[in-house]
């Protein structure tokens, strides 16, 4: 009898566990699935039939692999049906507003600029971010970060960031950033004396981005942060493929080899980086200046933060937040800027007449000298370049926010958008960026007089490398600073042409990049 009891009691908890979980998963994968896709078919959303859990993963999949089985057969920018084969496919089908499943995560797909505006903007800024999927999917090499961060959390970490990149700041950056192009110009003319004058740039491109953020905000270099950032990549990597059964209800618990790679590298990483951290608070607590010597940097403002709110409740900076800050601004600060250098290069090396002007006016602007902040205003060609590198080859393809709560986009009946809560919206930013209605019927080709000072600017508000609102990229002036900055001393360094070798074949792999790099013939100029 006693027995029976004991069983009981130990049975009930136990019983009542399952069933919660039993519930969660059901509600999760079937009933908030089922009533948003009753929502959005009443509004005449519509998508591709999805399958019971891995809804239309297996027909992106096999849509994207097709399309990017091979190279380019011409050095075209024609490059959304090779990169979002899906959106021109069910756009067509369904409409420029349609829904597909990713697992059992509805993306809706939105390109209307009057709803895209709205979405990004300060009004859904607390009521959408980004989704469970998302985070999980990031969560070794960004974590808590800003860029995962949601709601009143991700308020306070943009708000402590946010000032590490005001305008005022980044002049005292210039210099760094002169001084390490420099450095790799240097590189690149000795890698040319030696083994001749093909070299694949956009290696050396990682590599300058990743010095200029490490010297900058970090206060080491690249070849102390090389270790960093190698197990960031790799960490990417190996994430991107355990993500791929994330739609398996419970699978993040189950044990896999890359999960078990995965624990090994993310320990290995959080290790140097608290390393650097303590180094940093060392010199700060011996008063001594950081070796960047270029005010405080990121991590300077961060120690700074966790010191302040050692007590402050939970929204404080601990030591694993400043550790995934860090690993965030590692891996957002270094590989966008890098694909925009070179892009740049390679849109250059084959347009002869915009890499002659662009040097020219740097020539004139900076008169030989290395380029200086009061230099930068001045460089209104290169900005143009910049913006066509970006529109064309914007490094984010997609922008994705979740709706954290029933909202309604779009103003006036028929005009109107019900997202229900758990809906995610996606914005395929490349389709957006190469749409003929908005852009013209060269919308495929470089032509950086589009953006010329004082041209009419038809495409306002459809331009978004680095999205809009408030949560835009917090990087933005920084890295148009440090591309023009880098671009200036490359253009007075070097005269390039692009290599036989080049293969065009650019893929989406988290970023927009070119599968076998851009080889680029150098000619060295006169040495700065
Ligand atoms: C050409 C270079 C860059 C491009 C095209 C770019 C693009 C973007 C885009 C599109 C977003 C919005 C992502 C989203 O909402 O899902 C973003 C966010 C972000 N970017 Fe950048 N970025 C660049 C460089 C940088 C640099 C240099 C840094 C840091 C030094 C940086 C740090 C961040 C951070 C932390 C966020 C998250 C902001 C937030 O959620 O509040 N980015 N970036």
């Amino acid at each position: 009898m006693a027995l029976g009891v004991v069983g009981l009691v130990l049975a009930l908890p136990l019983l009542f566990l399952l069933t919660r979980a039993a519930w969660i998963t059901v509600s999760c994968y079937y009933l908030t699935p089922a009533r948003i896709r009753t929502i959005l078919a009443g509004q005449g959303v519509h998508g591709p039939p999805p399958r019971l859990l891995v809804g239309n993963l297996r027909d992106v999949s096999a849509l994207v692999a097709e399309a990017t089985a091979g190279d380019m057969s011409s050095l075209s920018h024609d490059i959304v049906g090779r990169l979002l084969p899906h959106y021109v496919l069910w756009s067509k089908m369904y409409g420029r507003l349609f829904v597909y499943w990713y697992g059992s995560e509805p993306r809706v797909c939105v390109t209307d600029a009057g709803m895209v505006r709205e979405l990004l903007s300060s009004r859904h800024a607390h009521v959408t971010g980004k989704s469970w999927l998302q985070r999980q999917g990031a969560k070794h090499f960004i974590g808590r970060g800003l860029i995962m961060a949601n709601g009143a959390t991700w308020s306070h970490q943009r708000h402590v960031v946010a000032p590490a990149f005001m305008a005022d700041r980044l002049r005292g950056r210039v210099g760094h950033m002169a001084e390490c192009a420099r450095q790799t110009a240097r590189a690149l003319r000795e890698a040319v004396a030696r083994a001749g004058n093909e070299v694949e740039v956009g290696a050396h491109m990682a590599r300058l981005a990743g010095d200029i953020i490490a010297r900058t905000e970090f206060d080491t270099s690249y070849d102390t942060g090389k270790r960093i950032f190698d197990l960031i990549e790799e960490l990417q990597r190996l994430t991107a493929r355990s993500s791929r059964h994330l739609w398996v209800p419970g699978s993040q618990y189950l044990p896999s080899k890359y999960r078990r790679e995965i624990k090994r590298l993310n320990g290995e990483l959080e290790q140097l980086l608290k390393e650097s951290i303590e180094r940093s608070r060392e010199i700060a607590d011996e008063g001594r200046t950081p070796s960047s010597a270029c005010g405080m940097g990121l991590l300077g403002m961060l120690l700074a933060e966790m010191e302040k709110n050692k007590n402050d409740g939970e929204l404080g900076y601990d030591a694993q937040m400043m550790i995934d800050e860090c690993k965030t601004f590692f891996f957002a600060g270094h590989e966008t800027s890098a694909l925009l250098l070179t892009w740049a290069i390679m849109l250059l090396a084959t347009n002869p007449s915009w890499q002659d002007k662009a040097r020219a006016e740097v020539a004139g602007v900076c008169g030989g000298a290395p380029p200086t902040a009061d230099h930068l205003p001045k460089l209104t060609v290169l900005q143009m370049v910049i913006n066509e590198t970006l529109r064309l080859y914007p490094p984010a393809t997609l922008l994705p926010r979740m709706a954290f709560e029933d909202i309604t986009l779009g103003s006036g009946p028929g005009d109107e958008l019900r997202v229900p809560k758990g809906a995610s919206l996606w914005i395929p930013l490349l389709a957006i960026h190469h749409d003929e209605a908005v852009w013209g019927a060269d919308a495929h080709e470089f032509r950086p007089d589009r953006f010329a000072p004082g041209r009419p600017r038809p495409w306002a508000g459809r331009f978004l490398p680095f999205a809009s609102g408030p949560r835009n990229c917090v990087g933005q002036a920084y890295a148009m600073v440090e591309a023009k900055v880098v671009l200036a001393v490359m253009l007075a360094s070097f005269r390039f042409g692009i290599s036989d070798e080049y293969r065009h074949a650019p893929v989406n792999v988290l970023t927009l990049r070119p599968r076998h790099g851009v080889p680029v013939r150098l000619l060295p100029l006169t040495p700065q």
